[in-house]
């Protein structure tokens, strides 16, 4: 299946995904044939289900699987036959913490900055763990820190190198508000100094509200690639709430093709609708609760989420196997 979208970055591509394909030696096919490309600076988001790929893609473009068909170009050097060159511009947040438990957290990032062969600079060093509010911790060893503590340490190894792409896969699965709140400050930080940063996430409205261009992956296939304020306006589905004058008790059946739910104990109807439908069907539904007698003291549509637009694409690609 071709992406439905696939809009380009707005600037000049740092990351150039092409024919990208991979099976796995099980015969399990994670990634059908997939093309992206990754502007400079900007934030991308990669959303799916469970199992639909995300990791072996960002994995292939970190050089840790090997893809069977396709290449991917990091900052101008081939991740397979430039390997060094590509990686060495790449830091990685992977969904599982890998570390050394009985080193220090200073010891560790300075450690891992020594791997892509980058000069010691106690300075940058200090000035990343300040960022992730480690610098208190830089003495302490890895095993006696919390869950939330040590996803910092391994966010702090991935920018060890300054890289100018950062992956991060699934950062705040598991954490808590406050390191996401701190996550999200971090990216938006990054960001503002020109890294590139990738991420996947189950958190939808996270994407939405961090993310330049959403990447939509099921199955293996890149279904959409979109910027994330035009696939609200385009797929997003809409509800009308109205606030009734006088509480229901049941939907009437003559309001049954527009499907309203009744809700906060039959004072408000709320109907779903596509934005983009030529008919919506409002002006028709308002006809008709006119006609039965149906008063309402107010009304307001609220825009969808990227969640919910999610789920719907999801049915849909499902309704098109079925
Ligand atoms: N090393 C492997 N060998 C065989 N199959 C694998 C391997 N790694 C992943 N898979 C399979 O490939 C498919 C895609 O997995 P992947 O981890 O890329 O998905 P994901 O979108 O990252 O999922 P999640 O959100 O659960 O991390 C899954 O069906 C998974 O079981």
């Amino acid at each position: 299946m071709t992406p439905t979208t696939n809009t380009p970055p707005k600037a000049a591509p740092v990351i150039t995904i092409a024919g990208l394909s991979k099976t796995y030696k099980s015969g399990l096919q994670a990634l059908k044939t997939v093309d992206l490309s990754i502007g400079k600076g900007e934030i991308f988001a990669l959303l799916g289900p469970n199992g639909a790929g995300k990791t072996t893609l960002i994995s292939i473009v970190c050089g840790i699987v090997t893809p069977s068909t396709g290449t991917v170009v990091a900052d101008g050097f081939d991740i397979q036959s430039q390997y060094r060159q590509a990686r060495s511009r790449i830091g990685l947040v992977p969904q599982e913490l890998t570390t050394d438990a009985f080193e220090t957290v200073l010891a560790t990032v300075t450690f891992s900055r020594g791997l892509f062969g980058k000069a010691p600079n106690p300075a940058f060093v200090e000035q990343v763990l300040r960022d992730l509010s480690l610098w208190d911790k830089k003495d302490a060893k890895i095993m006696t820190l919390s869950g939330g503590m040590k996803r910092r340490v391994m966010i702090a190894k991935a920018l060890s190198h300054e890289p100018d792409i950062l992956f991060l896969d699934e950062p705040t699965a598991g954490v808590d508000v406050e390191l996401r709140r701190d996550m999200w400050q971090l990216v938006r930080k990054l960001r503002d100094r020109g890294v590139t940063i990738i991420l996947t996430t189950h958190y939808i409205e996270e994407a939405e509200e961090m993310a330049d261009r959403v990447g939509v992956i099921l199955k293996g296939e890149l279904i959409l690639v979109e910027e994330t304020k035009a696939l609200m306006k385009k797929l997003g589905k809409k509800t009308l709430t109205l606030n009734l004058a006088e509480p229901m008790a049941a939907v009437p059946a003559e309001l049954a093709q527009w499907k309203p739910e009744l809700k906060n104990e039959g004072h408000e109807l709320e109907y779903s609708f596509d934005a983009n439908a030529e008919d919506t069907g409002v002006p028709s539904l308002i006809r008709a609760l006119e006609k039965l007698g149906v008063g309402f003291k107010d009304l307001n549509t609220k825009q969808s989420s990227l969640e919910d637009i999610f789920v719907s694409l999801v049915h849909r690609e499902k309704g098109a196997v079925a």
